[in-house]
């Protein structure tokens, strides 16, 4: 996960992020295994399929990849998926982990033969731990300093070849030495309602909950795009079936646990409402810079950037400009205002 703000990860039902140990737990047991279980993503997953068979036939380990995207869209499922079907090791660490270089070089000189290396949040690396990264990426070899002071020397070790796959919310923060440097680039997007449904009904038979194809339908319509949300709202919606009916997840069912949930029609939750009701209340529409928005919110610019606008622009309720973020006639409609009939720039909006 990527991004802890500590205001809202416990509360918002939505957030994207795992909550706790325990759903991390639940999350591992929910988790494809295989690349065929891996629902959607279908240009990445037959990309994947290619790459690897290929590598495998050849004995050779995968091309590094960098795996982006919002949180909770399967980068840690997929880079677990991707050692498997390589049959190989899986060495998981993240950015802020590594603090000195001798942290990564103990790491990188344990590794197997093709062994993939996973890096979670990449672009939290230290400037100094990358720099051992660059050799180790391209001749699989690293220098180490040896002893200190005047009698200090640097020593080549050579590596086993290997596989980084690093994973990020934010392709944009790397550096570009770093980037140019992954042969294989994966941006994940948000999931269509159809393969939410799949994920659910799937889910839920991994859980033994009874739920019919609308009931799973009605989550994943709701749940922002995002499996991992809809895995916590198909939990939640089973509590309230279990208590409230009989156990039996319909979308009538669905619908009023939702409700109670506060999460609305269209998978906003309060986060959401808070941040477009900020931009059309407070600030008329927009444009409002990042930093406006986020003091008049109380979020950090960062969980603004990674988790909350991502969703809300790919929907269309929001427009990031140069000169700041707008709301769109979708996002007055939804509030029940009447949209103005030009944008910012005095043009008619397209989808009025
Ligand atoms: N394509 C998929 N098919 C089925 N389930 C999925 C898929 N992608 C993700 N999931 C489910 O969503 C959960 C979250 O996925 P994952 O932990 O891989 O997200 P992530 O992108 O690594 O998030 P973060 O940025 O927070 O690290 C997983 O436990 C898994 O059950
Ligand atoms: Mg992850």
């Amino acid at each position: 996960m990527s991004i802890q703000t500590d205001s809202f990860t416990e509360q918002r039902i939505i957030d994207a992020a795992p909550s706790s140990p325990n759903e991390e737990a639940i999350e591992r047991a929910l988790r494809p295994k295989h690349l065929d279980e891996y629902v959607g993503q279908s240009k990445i997953r037959d990309q994947l399929e290619i790459f690897i068979s290929a590598a495998r036939n050849r004995k050779e380990a995968l091309d590094h990849t960098l795996l982006f995207g919002p949180p909770g869209l399967g980068k840690t499922t997929l880079a677990n998926i991707i050692a498997r079907e390589m049959g190989v090791n899986l060495r998981q660490t993240s950015g802020p982990v590594l603090e000195r270089p001798g942290d990564l070089a103990a790491i990188l000189t344990n590794l197997e033969a093709n062994d993939v290396l996973f890096i979670d949040e990449i672009h939290r690396l230290s400037p100094v731990v990358e720099e051992i990264l660059y050799p180790a990426l391209e001749d699989y070899q690293i220098d180490i300093m040896i002893g200190e002071g005047p009698a200090a020397r640097s020593v080549k070790l050579d590596l086993q070849p290997f596989t980084l796959v690093g994973a990020t919310t934010r392709a944009g923060m790397l550096t570009n030495p770093l980037r140019d440097r992954f042969g294989i680039v994966a941006r994940l997007e948000f999931y269509t309602t159809d393969e939410l449904t799949k994920i659910v009904s799937r889910s839920a038979a991994l859980l033994k909950a009874h739920i019919d194809e609308d009931g799973a339908r009605e989550i994943a319509r709701r749940a922002r795009g995002t499996p991992r949300i809809a895995n916590r709202l198909l939990r939640r919606v089973r509590d309230y079936a279990e208590v409230k009916g009989n156990g039996e997840i319909t979308k009538t069912v669905a619908d009023a646990a939702l409700v109670m949930l506060d999460v609305d029609t269209v998978g906003f939750d309060v986060m959401d409402r808070k941040l477009l009701e900020a931009v059309l209340y407070k600030f008329g529409g927009g444009p409002v810079g990042i930093g406006n928005l986020a003091a008049a919110i109380g979020e950090a610019a960062d969980t603004i950037e990674d988790v909350l606008e991502p969703y809300l622009i790919q929907q269309g309720f929001l427009q990031r400009t140069p000169r700041g973020r707008v709301a769109t006639p979708a996002a007055y409609k939804h509030f029940g205002m009447s949209p103005p009939r030009t944008n910012p720039n005095g043009e008619l909006w397209s989808d009025l």
